[in-house]
């Protein structure tokens, strides 16, 4: 018992952040702010997967993983993350590669306890790579999507910086900085929206586990406790989804929220794990991603966002009503989607899903 309270105890002291860390990872959001309004066509790539990657991507990616590193010295250091660096360290990624160190310093010279000196090309590629590790059940991963939503970065709407903490499979820390997101609800079903706050963009959630969800706002003159929206009545509930059409089924969704559901509002469409932030402070109630049959999802698309969710009362599972499994490897193994909902509404949002889904596949 004392064995189990003192590994709890030094589990849940070495979770937290550093202010310093912290510090840093509002930097890298303000700066990734200002690439986004000033990115030029160059500093876009297409993957082989064929999905958009810029030098913000890889410069959140190096300056995470650089700082992270730096602050957990002390202890074995595992990251899963998005990016790596094949392609910067071709002939035809060298241009793209100088523009990406040189974002990197830029960023990490505004904080003084990482100038020990100026990164090379070579130290920002190794950063990118610290985040090849494969995670899975045992011992300690962080997991990082530096940018989620990079089409939404692109056309300058929503995206997210999300990071989290594995310890033995299970998701123990997420922060989810979400640079535009609105203060003030984006919903209909809000509780949280106050006069001062109504301009305001920039939030940063942050759950550890058993502790809650709180909200800040990005230039740190706000913090709340949150919670997911208390609806029973699913007729009165908003939902989420994809603002890409590619990467959910708008079809499905408005099937099982308009024709199963009876819900009345139209979809809410943002990119990115905003959308579990959003729906953590109870902008929405039900957040719905039903991608095409064999789409494989990330790991790193849903680690943080779902402990903000479960931390602020909810409840996230594949539509057999399973809990997402984050230990098997940088895939969720499920390609059968993900619903998002609180407490009292999932038994009739599952029957819905199932129904729904049933239909599709044997239309009467
Ligand atoms: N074909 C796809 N289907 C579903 N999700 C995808 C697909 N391609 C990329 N994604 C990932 O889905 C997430 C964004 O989805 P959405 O905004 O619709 O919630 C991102 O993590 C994006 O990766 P990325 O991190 O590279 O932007
Ligand atoms: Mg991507
Ligand atoms: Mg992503
Ligand atoms: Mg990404």
């Amino acid at each position: 018992m004392l064995l189990g309270v003192r590994h709890w105890k030094k589990r849940s002291e070495s979770c937290s952040f550093s202010g310093s860390v912290q510090a840093t990872f509002v930097k890298v959001l303000n700066i990734e702010m200002k690439v986004q309004k000033v990115l030029l066509q160059s500093d876009v790539h297409l993957k082989s997967d064929k999905t958009p990657v810029t030098v913000a991507d890889y410069g959140s990616q190096a300056i995470v993983s650089f700082v992270l590193e730096k602050e957990l010295s002390t202890e074995p250091f595992s990251l899963v993350a998005e990016e790596d660096s094949g392609d910067l360290r071709m002939e035809s990624g060298q241009e793209i590669l100088h523009r990406i160190t040189k974002l990197v310093n830029d960023t990490l010279v505004i904080e003084e306890s990482y100038t020990v000196a100026t990164l090379s090309s070579e130290d920002v590629l190794r950063a990118i790579d610290s985040g090849k590790s494969e995670g899975g059940s045992s011992g300690r991963h962080w997991v990082l999507d530096p940018i989620d939503g990079t089409k939404g970065f692109l056309r300058g709407d929503q995206y997210a910086i999300a990071l989290a903490l594995l310890d033995e499979g299970k998701v123990v820390l997420g922060v989810l900085a979400c640079p535009n997101l609105p203060l003030a609800s984006i919903g209909t079903n809000n509780k949280h929206s106050s006069e001062s706050s109504n301009e305001k963009v920039g939030c940063l959630f942050s759950a550890k586990v058993g502790e809650g969800t709180f909200m800040h706002s990005l230039d740190g003159s706000s913090l709340i406790k949150v919670h997911v929206s208390d609806i029973e009545n699913p007729e009165e509930a908003s939902f989420f989804e994809s603002f890409e059409a590619a990467h959910t089924s708008h079809d499905l969704s408005s099937a099982i929220a308009k024709v199963k559901l009876g819900v009345k509002a139209p979809p809410i469409r943002i990119d990115s794990q905003a959308k579990y932030g959003a729906l953590s402070r109870g902008d929405g109630a039900i957040y719905l991603r039903l991608p095409c049959k064999g789409y494989r999802e990330k790991i790193w698309d849903h680690a943080a966002g779902s402990i903000v969710v479960t931390e602020a009362g909810g409840v996230v599972t594949d539509v057999a009503g399973n809990p997402l499994d984050f230990s098997k490897g940088e895939h969720l193994d499920r390609d059968t989607g993900i619903i998002v909902t609180n407490r009292k509404l999932m038994p009739s949002l599952l029957k819905a899903v199932r129904e729904s889904i049933q239909e599709k596949v044997s239309p009467m």
